[in-house]
């Protein structure tokens, strides 16, 4: 065994195990008793308890280790190291559990809490999320109280290391208290890049306190975001049915699935018939929108002059134009039109204006017809985007051409886009329509679509008067303002800009409620951050625990570093409860992994799994153990 590497010294098996604080006059651990009853799992002392890492503590009734360079022999007076009580056969001749802790860590002071516990199963099984409560009490961690000016805290904290002033990082590895980007790990790829970039501690890096379990859900995206985003997902990795008889690759697009019915009666897109695909670019792997006019024979490549500019403009209410190309590869000539794909999506049609599936009600035969009605609030929303992308399409020298309901895509929570655009300009090429007139007949199509909405019929239209009270019936007199100015025959050309002043204040609430919805996701995205961490850290035991062999070492995970990396795991996730049933707590494993994850000097009790050793060890040396067990793994892949 080399001095100084070693870290580890237990007593006798026999020996009665006792730790106290220097200042504290009573001994309150206790010695096991024999008892005439077999003990339950939960209840049997530990025979052996080691003390992995530094401590300040000295008394002669303690087992400890205080690693200091100055001093590299660990080996208390009197005391003779013994790790065969602790660790697996192995590890008693192999120079192992070396701690690779940060020469900060080291030489930093530790304020160690009063080192007086009883070696208690029943706490340190409990489903409580650091150990033994005694340390609970004594040692609670605040991640906010850290001196700024590198003063030791009264955490007893190690990151400031010490009286440098100079911050150290808790992901440090090299020792030199700053983050080593030319020894990152492999795992560690959002540090790569940066070698000049010097990081301040991070104290926000325990973003997991010991939380109560009702704030567990806070580690995940809500539930109603991820079901959405996760049917999205599935739609979007969905297989066509096979024998739909599709070309297998056309123009660079494969995986063709129609969007819609292709049997029975054909949808026509104005007097075309036209069918919605979904397909996969053999270019960059993405899904995207095939729109094919059947039977259309280009007349002029010129046609395709306008696709250029739609696909050159991009508008959060405006569903992309890609590109667009003539083929054979469907029997007949066919124009395809490609669009980006947003799974999931639903026209306005669909969702507002089309007939409801009726329901039965509460197991009775009673039909409910759903009310379609929109709210007020929605139809706002709906017309300030609507007019935003005519806006931008206008700006652009071009026409929208087709606003209709069926046109219309719900692609999210209250966000629409136009579908469809660039298709008409293409099929139309031939009649040469003066610009301003089309863009004057949007305005038209587009104060229909809001007495469609209003009234939630398509062919609300044919009786204007009826349609006005409708829309009266429902609305403010703001909504139908904006319906008469759209659908007015003006004697000037109508503008944008008319549109806009009439909409007016409506425009600040989209705007709040917009920023709104972006905190919103954005403290949803914060959650799943910190899950990319634990992934990362469960990747690397992963890699590491139940290893068969590693350079030529059969029993390489279970000795070392790596055994505690093994209690640590048991510690996390196989903890029992004092009837021996498993603790099946989300929120203590999120908790121990979130602290192992910031290094903190919080020490827990591992228990060896025949329960005749135990081993106290802090996290930062649990992180140490686990990096240095996968950096080994790293540089034996490398060679
Ligand atoms: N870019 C797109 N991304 C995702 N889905 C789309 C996209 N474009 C269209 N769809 C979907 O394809 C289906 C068919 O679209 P289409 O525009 O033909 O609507 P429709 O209701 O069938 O209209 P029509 O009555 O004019 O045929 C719709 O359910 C629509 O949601």
């Amino acid at each position: 065994m080399a001095t100084g590497d070693l870290a580890f010294f237990a007593r006798p098996a026999s020996s009665a195990v006792k730790i106290v604080a220097p200042s504290n006059t009573h001994d309150t651990l206790t010695s096991p008793k024999p008892s005439p009853k077999k003990e339950s799992a939960a209840q049997r002392p530990c025979r052996n308890i080691v003390i992995y890492g530094s401590c300040k503590f000295q008394d002669k009734g303690c087992i400890y280790y205080h690693p200091s360079r100055d001093n590299p022999s660990p080996v208390p007076p009197n005391e003779s190291p013994s790790l065969s009580n602790a660790l697996p056969a192995q590890s008693v001749n192999a120079p192992v559990f070396v701690p690779k802790i940060p020469s900060a860590s080291l030489t930093g002071t530790v304020s160690s809490p009063p080192l007086e516990f009883q070696v208690d199963h029943s706490q340190s099984s409990s489903s409580s999320s650091s150990g033994p409560s005694n340390y609970d009490d004594a040692e609670s961690y605040d991640p906010y109280a850290y001196d700024l000016n590198g003063n030791d805290d009264a955490n007893g904290d190690s990151f400031t290391g010490g009286s440098h002033g100079m911050q150290l990082n808790p992901y440090d590895q090299s020792g030199h208290g700053m983050l080593d980007y030319e020894t990152q790990n492999p795992m560690d790829v959002f540090y790569g890049g940066q070698s000049s970039f010097v990081r301040q501690q991070l104290n926000y890096h325990l973003y997991s306190q010991p939380l109560p379990e009702t704030l567990q859900q806070r580690f995940f995206v809500s539930d109603d975001i991820r079901e959405e985003l996760q049917k999205r997902s599935e739609t979007i990795y969905t297989a066509p049915a096979p024998g739909l008889g599709l070309p297998d690759d056309l123009q660079g697009y494969h995986s063709l699935m129609p969007l819609e019915n292709t049997t029975g009666e054909r949808r026509k897109f104005g007097s075309w018939i036209s069918t919605v695909y979904r397909a996969v670019s053999s270019k960059d792997g993405m899904p995207y929108v095939l729109r094919r006019v059947e039977n259309f024979r280009l007349s002029s490549q010129a046609a395709f002059g306008p696709i250029e500019k739609w696909s050159r403009i991009r508008h959060p209410n405006i569903i992309s134009v890609r590109e667009a190309f003539t083929t054979r590869a469907f029997g007949g000539d066919s124009l395809v039109v490609v669009y980006d794909y947003h799974p999931n999506s639903k026209t306005l049609s669909e969702a507002h204006v089309k007939p409801k599936s009726s329901q039965f009600q509460n197991g009775h035969n009673r039909l409910a017809t759903q009310d379609t009605r929109i709210s007020e609030r929605t139809l706002w929303s709906y017309i300030i985007q609507i007019a935003s992308a005519l806006k931008a399409v206008h700006d652009a020298g071009l026409s929208m051409r087709v606003i209709d309901a069926s046109k219309v895509l719900i692609t999210g929570k209250n966000r629409i886009r136009i579908s469809s655009c660039g298709i008409v300009d293409v099929l139309m090429h031939d009649a040469r329509q003066d610009i301003t007139r089309l863009q004057q007949e949007d305005f038209t199509m587009f104060g229909r679509l809001v007495f469609s909405l209003c009234c939630t019929s398509m062919g609300v239209m044919n009786d204007l008067q009826k349609a006005i009270a409708n829309l009266s019936k429902g609305y403010s007199s703001d909504v139908k303002s904006v319906a008469l100015f759209l659908i007015s025959k003006a004697t000037t050309f109508k503008t944008i800009g008319q549109l806009f002043d009439l909409i007016g204040s409506r425009l600040l609430t989209e705007f709040n409620e917009s920023q709104n919805a972006t905190d919103r996701l954005e403290g949803e995205l914060m959650s799943e951050l910190e899950n990319g961490r634990l992934v990362r850290l469960l990747c690397k035991f992963g890699f590491i625990n139940e290893r068969p062999e590693f350079a030529r070492d059969a029993r390489w995970s279970e000795t070392g570093d790596r055994y505690i990396i093994k209690l640590f795991r048991d510690y996390v996730f196989h903890q029992v409860d004092e009837h021996g049933r498993p603790v099946v707590n989300l929120s203590h494993v999120l908790t121990c992994l979130n602290k192992l994850d910031a290094g903190v000097d919080e020490r827990i009790m591992l228990i060896s799994r025949d329960e005749q050793s135990c081993l106290v060890v802090s996290y930062k040396e649990v992180k140490a153990c686990v990096s240095s067990a996968f950096n080994e793994l790293g540089m034996g892949e490398m060679g």
